[in-house]
């Protein structure tokens, strides 16, 4: 059984409560134990895995949040930087599921998020789990 560590930036709360859900669901299906960790933003999600990795109490990650466009580049750079800093966590061999929603308006985060319809957030536990077993093998 492994640990996992499930990192999420808490911007919209009714977006995140579905994409911890599935989050959830999909590693108690797999059998795992989890935890959370909440970071105001999705900028933070990278750092904060950093953190937790050197407590060596984790085996896999699941990053989830939702950066929805407004008016300035800002989305850009919430989208692309935290992308950009889980990947780079990603090629050091840390195993982690992106489940950070980078979306034009809400509907298009609620399809995403929701358990129900394209469950963003236990696709990206399953990722996570999927990666660690991959490490594990090789
Ligand atoms: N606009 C969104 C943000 N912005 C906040 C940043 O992620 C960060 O917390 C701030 O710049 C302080 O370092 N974060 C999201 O997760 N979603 C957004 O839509
Ligand atoms: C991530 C965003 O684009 C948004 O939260 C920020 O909105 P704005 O660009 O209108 O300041």
């Amino acid at each position: 059984m492994a640990h996992i560590l499930i990192v999420e930036a808490r911007f919209y709360d009714h977006l995140n409560d579905m994409l911890l859900a599935g989050a959830r669901a999909a590693i108690e299906a797999a059998g795992h134990s989890h935890e959370t960790i909440t970071v105001p933003g999705a900028l933070e999600l990278p750092g904060a895995i950093v953190l937790a990795e050197d407590t060596q109490r984790f085996d896999a990650y699941v990053a989830l949040g939702v950066v929805i466009r407004g008016e300035t580049y800002h989305f850009e750079i919430v989208s692309n930087e935290s992308a950009r800093g889980i990947m780079a966590l990603t090629m050091d061999g840390i195993p982690i599921g992106n489940g950070v929603l980078t979306t034009e308006d809400e509907a298009q985060a609620v399809r995403r998020a929701d358990p129900a319809q394209f469950d963003k957030g236990g696709g990206a536990a399953e990722a996570a789990i999927a990666m660690l077993a991959l490490k594990q093998r090789l």
